[in-house]
């Protein structure tokens, strides 16, 4: 059991995770939530599957926005919990759920603790694919909204609770998705010579794409190419006629990514000549890096280590995740920090359990934030 109401709902949002666009039950959660606040200072909005939330100021001269991600990613969930998801292959691997119940501790103190300055919520879907950012920061509901600045965390397995963790500057990488189709001829496995399997062409290809980030790009300028899942072939004696590879790109500069992306072209049209087969590559969706904003940054490091003796802030070093959130910050001044919750699993992994302690330490660390934020005369943009 637990006192705080926003580690309940915390479980509550863990037990419900949905596809990205598709996060019907957890938008009708927040939404009766919201719906249950005092309305006076409020201002509700839903787009898609996301929700943007107003919490007018006394004085207002400008708005604040703080986002949280919504979407959960197609994995069995292997936790101890008793409140695992119920919605089977599906789990919130990448503390969605987390960030969700902070938003809405956070929202919910500034509900009852107005300050000067508008609050602007942001439910955002999507953010493992898709991608909910781009088209919710060019929609008109969010273009009524628009914010002077804003932030996010997210949740970081190896950090311990009561830790937090940034950087000015470029704190997440440049992503793509990567699919390539592979399509040769099928058969009979006891008659090789006369089909081209698919299954030794992606085989290839795979060990092929490891040589890009060995021998293509700068080892001083990160990269990675990861095939996270091949699928081929239909049993065990046919010859497969197809193969397909699904992965991703990260890389810090968009100069390696355009070249990661070249040699993945040239590769691909390598083992189409060479296995007799054809190829398609298809990019899905891409994201933008996250680039904290400096003098915001700087300055909320210096706020956490002089106001909150309590929290450790971390000066960490640049990750190969990717965020949608970059888009938002790659026109609104703001950041994005690591919030520790000490679990032995990373993310993505189907036995993770962060440390539900972080829930209120967030809500109570950002909550103080915005509104020391939102006393200050001059901001640091
Ligand atoms: C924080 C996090 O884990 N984000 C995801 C974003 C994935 C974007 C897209 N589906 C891709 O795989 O490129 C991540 O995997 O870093």
């Amino acid at each position: 059991m637990t006192d705080s109401p926003f580690v309940r709902i915390r479980r509550d949002l863990h037990q419900i995770p949905e596809p990205g666009f598709a996060e019907y039950k957890t938008q009708r959660y927040l939404l009766d939530y919201l719906e249950r606040l005092p309305q006076e200072r409020l201002q509700i909005k839903t787009w898609r599957t996301g929700i943007l939330v107003r919490v007018n100021g006394l004085h207002p001269k400008r708005t604040i926005a703080w986002r949280a991600d919504m979407d959960g990613l197609p994995i069995r969930e292997e936790t101890t919990y008793p409140f695992r998801s119920t919605h089977e292959g599906y789990m919130h691997a990448c503390g969605h759920d987390m960030h969700m119940a902070i938003g809405l501790g956070i929202l919910t103190h500034f509900v009852h603790h107005p300050v000067d300055d508008d609050l602007l919520f942001v439910f955002q879907p999507a953010e493992e694919g898709p991608g909910g950012a781009k088209p919710m920061m060019e929609s008109e509901a969010f273009a009524e909204w628009r914010p002077d600045c804003i932030f996010a965390l997210h949740i970081a397995p190896e950090y311990p609770v009561g830790h937090i963790a940034t950087k000015p500057g470029i704190l997440f990488a440049n992503t793509s998705e990567l699919m390539i189709e592979l399509t040769g001829k099928g058969g009979h496995a006891a008659f090789p010579h006369k089909a081209n399997d698919m299954v030794v062409a992606a085989s290839h290809l795979v060990t092929q794409l490891q040589s890009i980030v060995a021998r293509n790009i700068d080892p001083l300028d990160a990269a990675v190419v990861t095939v996270g899942k091949i699928e081929g072939g239909t049993k065990q004696n046919i010859i497969a006629e197809t193969a397909r590879l699904e992965g991703t790109i990260r890389t810090l500069s968009l100069e390696s990514m355009a070249r990661v992306k070249s040699r993945i072209e040239a590769l691909v049209k390598g083992v189409e000549a060479g296995f007799e087969c054809t190829a398609t590559i298809d990019y899905g969706c891409g994201y933008c890096q996250v680039y904290n904003h400096e003098a915001l940054t700087e300055r909320f490091m210096e706020w956490v280590g002089t106001q909150r003796p309590d929290i450790t802030p971390i000066r960490c070093s640049e990750a190969m995740t990717g965020e949608d959130f970059g888009f938002f910050l790659s026109e609104i001044p703001g950041f994005l920090f690591w919030l520790g919750v000490n679990t032995p699993y990373g993310l993505h992994h189907a036995k993770i359990e962060p440390d539900e302690r972080a829930i209120d330490i967030a809500i109570s660390l950002v909550t103080d934030y915005l509104t020391w934020l939102s006393g200050q005369e001059e901001w640091p943009i």
